[in-house]
């Protein structure tokens, strides 16, 4: 079985962050292990108060891990602000990694900023160059590099200047189209292009995070970047169909194994 590492930040309500990264690995059948970077007080109707982790109780996590455990994938999930991103680069930079999924989480669905504006400059300069695929938002890919994008063209031109600070691979997400729900992937040559139709859900609490992380688990399984993806995209097409009610806000999606089985994405 193989291992795969989240870091990111605790969602109290478990829709979001390490708690649905840590589900949908185990959903994958790989065996997951979380670096805690923040814990928010957090529903399905928003974030209420976020307590930063330490930069040594971090670093401590990763060598805790690292020291002792041979880890097939990492998922980097939010990251808060500039001494937590340094930290984790520094840390992780004394390792021989695996393949690593960004997800540069920055406003959460309910409005909140969980990257301080101001660390925007040490996620580019101190994770991209790290990172084998950043999974990036609309809204997140137009923070990024400072334009808008609105259609298809633009988010291949968004893959491109993203590629070009450092991932291997580029997944532009188009959760936040009006029609459709494609992702545009870049891998320095090609665009390869996952097409779904939206559908109309309100239950998308941790889609982000759900996608990155069926990436990772995929990835760690030996999967080539193009199926990890095309695996990861059936999954959480699935996990927003089947996305439910648990609050009175924005509730989270489905992990549970046995309907994907039936759907063979698993
Ligand atoms: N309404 C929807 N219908 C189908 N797929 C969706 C829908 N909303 C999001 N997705 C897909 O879910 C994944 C996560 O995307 P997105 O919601 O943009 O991420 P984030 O949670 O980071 O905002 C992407 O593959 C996206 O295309
Ligand atoms: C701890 C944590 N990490 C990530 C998200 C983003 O998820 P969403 O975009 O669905 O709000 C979140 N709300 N909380």
């Amino acid at each position: 079985m193989k291992h795969c590492l989240t870091i990111a930040g605790s969602d109290s309500s478990g829709g979001a962050g390490i708690q649905a990264d840590l589900k949908t690995f185990s959903a994958h059948a790989t065996f997951g292990m979380s670096i805690i970077t923040a814990v928010t007080a957090q529903n399905t109707q928003g974030v209420f108060d976020v307590q930063d982790i330490t930069p040594t109780v971090i670093a401590n996590q990763i060598k805790a891990i690292f020291d002792d455990i041979h880890v097939h994938g990492i998922k980097i999930g939010m990251v808060s602000k500039t001494e937590t991103i340094e930290i984790i680069a520094n840390t992780l930079k004394k390792y021989d990694l695996p393949p690593l999924v960004l997800d540069p989480v920055m406003i959460s669905k309910s409005g909140y900023n969980l990257l301080k504006p101001k660390a925007k400059k040490a996620l580019i300069e101190k994770l991209l160059p790290m990172t084998t695929l950043i999974t990036p938002n609309l809204p997140e890919a137009e923070e990024i590099l400072g334009y808008k994008i609105e259609d298809l063209e633009k988010m291949k031109l968004a893959a491109k200047d993203l590629h070009y600070l450092g991932p291997n691979f580029v997944l532009v997400k188009g959760g936040h189209l009006s029609k459709t729900a494609t992702d545009v992937l870049y891998d320095g040559k090609e665009f390869y292009l996952f097409d779904q139709e939206r559908i109309k859900a309100t239950h998308t609490h941790g889609t982000g995070c759900t996608l990155s992380s069926a990436i990772t688990a995929n990835l760690a399984n030996g999967m080539h970047i193009y199926k990890a993806v095309k695996k990861a995209k059936e999954y959480i097409t699935i996990a927003i169909k089947h996305g439910f009610s648990i609050g009175h806000g924005v509730g989270p999606t489905h992990h549970f194994y046995e309907l994907y089985k039936k759907a063979g994405v698993l």
